[in-house]
């Protein structure tokens, strides 16, 4: 609730604080109540969207988290957090993603590979219709995966919570990411209690105050945590968290969540950046995201500084995603 009241704030009422202004111009993304009424009371805070723009989402990220708002309501009511938090009390014990990406790197001298378990995006659509999210998953750990990353929104992912359990159940040994647009802290308790090792947290979604309280959150529930920025602004403001205590690690987003165009060239000036340099500098690992395709992609994402690596597409799509994970890493 309190992370909640706090993002209204930061969209309907700026506060003299310097540092509240700054937030609220670089989170781009605006947050909506879930039943979509543009002005609802909600005890001492007031909801508020501006009229000016007929109340329509401006991009494709925005509309995914409005569209979150409202799975949340359905999602609660089938499944309160009372009970999510019972099931994550016996839940077994929760792997270290952030460590398995580590010695994969020193142990094959390439950055720690995430693959992803997906079946379509907004942005490709169908991208494996012969999609089973065990046998891929399977597969990624057979070829050499360090970890896997797997989607569970529905509407425009095709991805389910389900999925993660199920890979988890099947006793895949590599550490889980739960990849999910999480706007608020009963996420991070499915995602738990689904069999995630780790989450992804969005700078674009989430300004600082949401960030803060949801690592801690996660961290808490035996989470660790990707934080991922697309822009060096983002990653700036990210920069300004004391992360030093937490368990996270931060990710480059090569896609721009807001067009979909994808530019592997992001990574670099990202990491040539004097926030590129601070996060070397403060020992963080840092994963290359999207539109990672050949061995010299990897290797360039690696060049800039990178220690892990996070693809889908390049490896989802082919008939043999084992075959696929070693060319990729060079290991055939
Ligand atoms: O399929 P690709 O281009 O290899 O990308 C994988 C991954 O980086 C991408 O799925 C992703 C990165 N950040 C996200 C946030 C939400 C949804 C998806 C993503």
């Amino acid at each position: 609730m309190r992370h909640l009241s706090r993002c209204q704030a930061l969209q309907t009422a700026p506060q003299s604080a310097d540092e509240t202004t700054l937030e609220q111009e670089e989170v781009m993304i605006r947050r909506r109540a879930p039943d979509g009424v543009p002005q609802q009371p909600c005890g001492a805070m007031t909801f508020k969207i501006p009229q000016t723009d007929e109340n329509k989402p401006r991009n494709i990220l925005e509309e995914i988290v409005w569209w979150k708002a409202q799975e949340l309501v359905r999602m609660k009511e089938k499944q309160p957090l009372t009970r999510l938090s019972m099931l994550i009390k016996s839940a077994p014990p929760s792997r270290d993603f952030i460590g398995a990406l580590r010695e994969a790197k020193e142990r094959i001298g390439k950055p720690g590979l995430i693959a992803e378990v997906k079946k379509a995006s907004p942005s490709r659509g169908v991208i494996q219709p012969d999609f089973d999210p065990v046998k891929i998953a399977k597969a990624y750990e057979a070829g050499g995966a360090a970890c896997l990353s797997v989607l569970t929104d529905a509407k425009y992912f095709q991805g389910s919570f389900e999925y993660l359990a199920q890979i988890r159940a099947a006793g895949v040994a590599t550490p889980l990411l739960c990849k999910e647009f999480i706007v608020e802290a009963y996420q991070l308790f499915k995602a738990r209690a689904s069999g995630a090792d780790a989450v992804l947290l969005i700078a674009a979604v989430l300004p600082n105050a949401d960030l803060a309280y949801l690592i801690k959150a996660a961290n808490k529930c035996g989470l660790q945590v990707l934080v991922e920025v697309h822009t060096v602004a983002e990653l700036e403001r990210v920069l300004k968290l004391d992360m030093e205590s937490s368990q996270v690690m931060l990710g480059i987003n090569n896609r721009d969540l807001q067009t979909f165009k994808v530019d592997i060239e992001n990574n670099r000036r990202i990491m040539e950046s004097s926030a590129g340099q601070q996060v070397k500098e403060r020992g963080f690992l840092m994963a290359g995201e999207s539109g990672i395709f050949t061995p010299e992609h990897v290797a360039f994402v690696q060049s800039t500084g990178c220690g892990a690596i996070l693809v889908g597409e390049s490896l989802v799509k082919e008939g043999d995603p084992e075959a696929a994970v070693k060319r990729l890493l060079s290991l055939a």
